[in-house]
């Protein structure tokens, strides 16, 4: 938009006569570091997971530096430019404008407990020391809810509050038996892909919903408040656009939230704590110790100590686990199409 001399224009600065300047500014969004500027400080890394995690066993990420800190821009490979566009949108914001002030400076954290067997359980939860919280990953591919049911039985054994996630793969009937079958737990997260299905499980069910994918994936966060879908919203940094997002989504959404990591490395981690330790209100614990599933990762992981991490600077190692040139030159490209989307937006 162009503002005009002696508009409204709440960017401008007065000259000495004090006349308005004319000049283009996108209102209500920082400047965007040039492309270059970002690629000339970048690193593609290549982190070896302990535990296969949502298909996952490697985690490629562009880590970058910028006047204020590390930002990361690590959008899952199958995400297409417009939704990745948010994740370089918070990286830039980590990097060029840094944390918002904390309020707390100890965010409990829950075990992440992916879809293992049962008997793999105890080896998984011992990695985040002190939860009292665990999350546990259900309705896997391949698997049946047998396997759903004994492994929340296995955790259970050790951790005294269990939350599960299906990831939106059951469908309302199922997910209705599913629940009935598991039991007792703080919350079921996105038992369905819709919003309407979340609506018509929660109706049914006397487990609280959580909605993840819903918010995270949607056009509009909101409509899971309008439709009466879900009790809590799990906010992840990345996928939202960055910790001011999520703080003011928090704000605007009247539910109790949990921060989650998007399997951040340490940089995109210390954002999300951050995130988190500026919360007014945080009565959950939060889905951020998954730097402990990580065999190697940009820095020291958030590691869970006492079942709590807390809000830190990081400045990757010096040296890295670089990807191959090709990875490089990938990440790169996405990189440069999801600038020019910010650009334009
Ligand atoms: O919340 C946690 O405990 C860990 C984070 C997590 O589960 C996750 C990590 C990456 C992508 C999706 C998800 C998810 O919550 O579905
Ligand atoms: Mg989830």
């Amino acid at each position: 938009m162009v503002y005009q001399p002696g508009s409204n224009n709440p960017f401008a600065i007065p000259s000495k006569h004090g006349e308005m300047p004319t000049f283009v500014v996108r209102a209500s969004k920082p400047q965007l570091p040039p492309v270059d500027l970002i690629l000339e400080n970048a690193h593609v890394v290549s982190l070896p997971m302990r535990t296969r995690f949502r298909g996952i066993t490697v985690r490629e990420a562009m880590i970058f530096r910028g006047l204020k800190g590390w930002g990361e821009f690590a959008p899952f490979v199958e995400y297409d430019d417009v939704e990745a566009a948010n994740w370089l949108a918070a990286g830039i914001e980590a990097a060029w404008q840094g944390p918002p002030p904390a309020v707390r400076d100890a965010v409990p954290v829950n075990a992440t407990v992916p879809a293992v067997p049962a008997d793999e359980v105890a080896e998984i939860v011992a990695r985040f020391p002190g939860a009292t919280t665990a999350k546990v990953k259900v309705a896997e591919a391949g698997q049946s809810l047998h396997d759903d049911v004994e492994r929340v039985a296995a955790v259970r054994e050790l951790v005294p509050r269990v939350r599960i996630d299906a990831n939106g793969a059951w469908d309302v009937p199922t997910a209705i038996e599913a629940i009935e079958a598991i039991g007792d737990v703080e919350y079921v997260e996105q038992p369905c892909a819709t919003i309407p299905e979340l609506a018509a499980v929660r109706r049914v069910v006397n487990v609280p919903i959580a909605a993840d994918e819903s918010i995270r994936r949607a056009d509009d966060p909101l409509l899971v408040v309008r439709a009466d879908a879900a009790d809590i919203a799990v906010l992840k940094v990345a996928p939202l656009g960055g910790m001011r997002k999520v703080l003011a989504l928090n704000a605007s959404l009247r539910m109790d939230v949990v921060i989650s990591s998007a399997l951040d490395t340490a940089v995109g981690m210390a954002a999300s704590v951050s995130t988190a330790a500026a919360l007014p209100v945080l009565e959950h614990a939060c889905g951020l110790g998954t730097g402990a599933l990580f065999e190697r990762d940009v820095a020291p992981s958030f590691v869970p100590r006492g079942g709590v991490v807390g809000p830190r600077l990081v400045t990757p190692d010096d040296e890295l686990p670089l990807a191959s040139p090709e990875r490089a030159a990938w990440w790169e490209a996405r990189l440069r199409r999801c600038h020019a989307i910010l650009m334009a937006r």
